[in-house]
């Protein structure tokens, strides 16, 4: 964004290097979700709000992607050095890959994900290393959060490094800000963090949608 806005740059990371093991023998990212891959409806929604967009994936996702992705906005990709090292090290890849001090990481299965609340996030985030929400459940919604982005991608490292799998940990390393369940509900409804894993949790998303 240029300088006079006086937006500081942002980012969007999409993660999509995951196996889809759930959802069967197709890749969940590029199943056609009530008419449009649902990568594509993430990438849809995130466009209007940051200035640059990049795919995390494996090699081999690439070109599918790419052709869910035809005609719409640009992208580019950051492909995972070493595949199956979990969203964390996709968190890492993402992130090295962007040009924004600050980036929103949102999982390619969330196909409600609400452009209002990730505005919010990046706002919160401002001075801080991160703003993550965090609902009633107490669980940290780490895969619909912004975060600055050396710092994360350094802390996903060191966590790496350590063996540790949760992609929780990295926080831990970092001064972040918790986005609680109220502040949420304020900016978007909680559909927001909906993911698709199984073919039934995707069957009703496509009725959710068609209705
Ligand atoms: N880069 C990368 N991303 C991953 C990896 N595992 C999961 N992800 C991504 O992290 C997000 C959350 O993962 P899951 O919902 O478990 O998706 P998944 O691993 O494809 O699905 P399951 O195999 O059914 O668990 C999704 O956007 C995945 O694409 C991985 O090993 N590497």
């Amino acid at each position: 964004m240029p300088p006079e806005t006086g937006r500081t740059d942002r980012t969007g990371v999409v993660l999509a290097g995951g196996h889809s093991t759930r959802f069967g023998d197709q890749d969940k990212a590029v199943a056609d979700l009530a008419g449009t891959p649902m990568i594509r409806r993430v990438v849809d929604r995130l466009a209007p709000i940051v200035d640059e967009l990049v795919i995390n994936c494996r090699d081999e996702q690439v070109s599918a992607i790419d052709t869910a992705l035809e005609g719409g906005p640009d992208v580019t990709f950051a492909v995972d050095p070493v595949p199956d090292r979990g969203p964390m090290a996709g968190i890492m890849t993402g992130l090295r890959a962007a040009t924004g001090e600050y980036a929103a990481v949102v999982a390619c299965d969330m196909p409600f994900v609400d452009p209002d609340l990730i505005s919010h996030l990046f706002d919160r985030a401002a001075d801080h290393d991160a703003a993550v929400p965090r609902l009633d459940d107490q669980w940290f919604q780490t895969t619909q959060a912004v975060y600055r982005a050396a710092p994360m991608a350094a802390a996903c490292e060191r966590a790496l490094e350590r063996d540790e799998r949760k992609i929780i940990e990295p926080l831990f390393d970092l001064e972040y800000v918790v986005v609680d369940e109220a502040e949420i509900h304020d900016q978007a409804p909680l559909s927001t963090f909906e993911n698709v894993n199984t073919r039934e949790e995707f069957e009703a998303a496509t009725r959710r949608l068609e209705d």
